[in-house]
């Protein structure tokens, strides 16, 4: 057994794993990095590079079917399935590299591979190879789906996740989706629309993060108007076929349906990757969710030398959060005990759904869970005129205001061009901006951006009201 002194210990190397060696590296050369899997990050490998490979393929391929509503017609898309994957896999192989060949530049001293868990304060065990003895460690080990045992028995590798199907030599005839949240809809959306026959199956009726009603309602309408969908249904049985699966469900009107697909693909929730680092060793207390409490602006778990970044631990699984959570804790870990707060962005999510979704600030849920008094408006896209010029006139934006300040505190919003405007909305509510103070900044003609100006006009009365 090989035996380490280092000042940072920092486990997982995927996007938080690697900001957080590259700040910490500025500080000292004592640092150690622990990898069980391949280099590369979840987010190249199996998350947003290679999703939104295929969502551009699917994309591509509704425009064409779409031309004909500006009266240009074209023949029905031909998939070349293997051609779709080729370039997806080849896409992605090509972005995962640039993390690869950044993480081997690095000494390899500071790299071990294996499975890092705690056996006791400060002390990591790495497979039966190697005991690290760190002053401080960094936590980045990232989530994993959840799969059901029971349905994984049930269906071996005709039960899928995310990273199988980057790895598809080809498109498969039919695919079940389960779970409505982001990955299955943008899954589900851009299979549909490379001619996959899919079904979304939703326990309930939640469409990704919306929380906002009339944005719900709008997203549940244009979802099911968009894809094959199966809400408020129940799994009732699924068995492996020869080709593929069988499932039988019941559906909200209390009928029961059953189907057969090549796949089922899994998008039931992420959890983080805490359970096998024996936290307990370190003397690290769980809440009931298995998770620990943090200094979410330090990092830090508390009165612990350990910092925790990333999907580990699930307050904001997304990339840039991913990666400012290294910078603070890279610098934290080589500062500790001295260590400092590092403030959060303006939250921001956007799935990549069709049409997109997005949040920022404050949800509506959030608001009213916080018992915070706030204004509201709506503003649908059905008669924005840019939106209806470019034939994506659907969807529905709601904004919300501190009534005692004007400021803006958040929004929900399903439409046109959600990505860019949800950009502006968290880039306001960043500067704490009034609506006011929105409302002086300039809109140009004609843009679904003037959709925006519209809503935060309503905004402004609703303040008055
Ligand atoms: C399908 C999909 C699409 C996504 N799309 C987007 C998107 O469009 N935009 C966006 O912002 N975010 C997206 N995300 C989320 C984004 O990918 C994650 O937030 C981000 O990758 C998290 O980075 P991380 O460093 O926390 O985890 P990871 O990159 O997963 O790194 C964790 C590393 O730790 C290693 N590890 C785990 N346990 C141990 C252990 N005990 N010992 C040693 N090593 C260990 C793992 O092997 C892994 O390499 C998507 C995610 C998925 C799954
Ligand atoms: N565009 C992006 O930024 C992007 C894309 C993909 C993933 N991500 C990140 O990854 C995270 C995880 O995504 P996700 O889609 O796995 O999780 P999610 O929480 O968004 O969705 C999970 C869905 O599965 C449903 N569900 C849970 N258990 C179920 C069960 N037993 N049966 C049926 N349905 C069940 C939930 O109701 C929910 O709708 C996201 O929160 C997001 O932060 C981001």
């Amino acid at each position: 057994m090989k035996t380490l002194e280092t000042d940072i210990a920092i486990i997982g190397v995927g996007s938080a794993g690697m900001v957080a060696y590259k700040s910490a590296r500025k500080h000292t050369d004592r640092i150690v990095t622990i990898e069980s899997g391949p280099y590369g990050t979840t987010c190249a490998r199996v998350g947003c590079m290679p999703s939104k490979l295929l969502i551009a393929a699917g994309n591509a391929a509704r425009a064409v079917r779409q031309a004909s509503h500006f009266g240009v017609h074209a023949p029905a898309p031909r998939i070349d399935g293997v051609a779709v994957m080729q370039r997806v896999r080849e896409e992605r192989d090509r972005f995962a590299q640039f993390s690869v060949d950044e993480v081997e530049a690095w000494p390899p001293e500071h790299r071990l591979h294996g499975l890092a868990r705690f056996i006791a304060p400060g002390v990591l065990q790495i497979d039966d190879h190697t005991q690290v003895r760190a002053r401080t460690v960094v936590i980045a080990t990232g989530a994993s789906p959840v799969v059901p045992s029971e349905l994984k028995e049930a269906l071996g590798e005709r039960l899928i996740i995310n990273d199988d199907v980057f790895d598809w030599q080809d498109l498969p005839q039919s695919v079940a989706v389960m779970g409505s949240g982001v990955i299955g809809l943008e899954l589900a959306h851009a299979l549909h629309a490379l001619g996959v026959r899919v079904r979304l199956l939703s326990r309930n009726h939640k469409i990704g993060p919306l929380s906002d009603p009339d944005v719900l309602a709008s997203a549940q309408h244009i979802t099911a108007a968009e894809l094959p969908c199966a809400f408020n249904s129940q799994l009732e049985q699924a068995t492996r076929t020869e080709q593929g699966v069988q499932l039988h469900y019941t559906n909200e009107d209390g009928s029961s349906t059953t189907e057969t697909f090549d796949y089922l693909l899994m998008a039931t929730g992420r959890k983080p990757n805490l359970s096998g680092l024996n936290l307990a060793a370190a003397h690290v207390a769980l809440d009931e969710r298995g998770q620990p409490s943090i200094d979410t602006l330090t990092r830090q778990i508390k009165n612990q030398p350990i910092f925790i970044t990333g999907d580990a631990h699930s307050e904001r699984p997304v990339l840039h959060e991913a990666s400012d959570d290294g910078f603070a804790a890279g610098n934290n870990a080589a500062a500790w005990p001295d260590v400092r707060p590092y403030p959060l962005r303006a939250s921001l999510g956007i799935v990549f759904s069709k049409p997109q979704i997005a949040m920022v600030g404050k949800s509506h849920r959030q608001l009213q869970q916080n018992k915070q008094a706030f204004a509201r408006s709506t503003q649908s896209f059905a008669n924005q005129g840019r939106a209806r010029v470019d034939g994506n006139n659907s969807g529905m934006l709601a904004l919300y205001a501190d009534p005692s300040n004007g400021r803006f505190l958040g929004a929900e919003m399903i439409g046109p061009e959600a990505e860019h405007i949800a950009h502006l909305l968290a880039w306001a509510l960043q500067q704490e901006q009034t609506v006011a103070q929105m409302l002086a900044c300039p809109f140009y003609h004609p843009t679904v951006e003037e959709g925006l100006r519209s809503g935060l006009q309503r905004l402004r009365q609703a303040l008055k009201d």
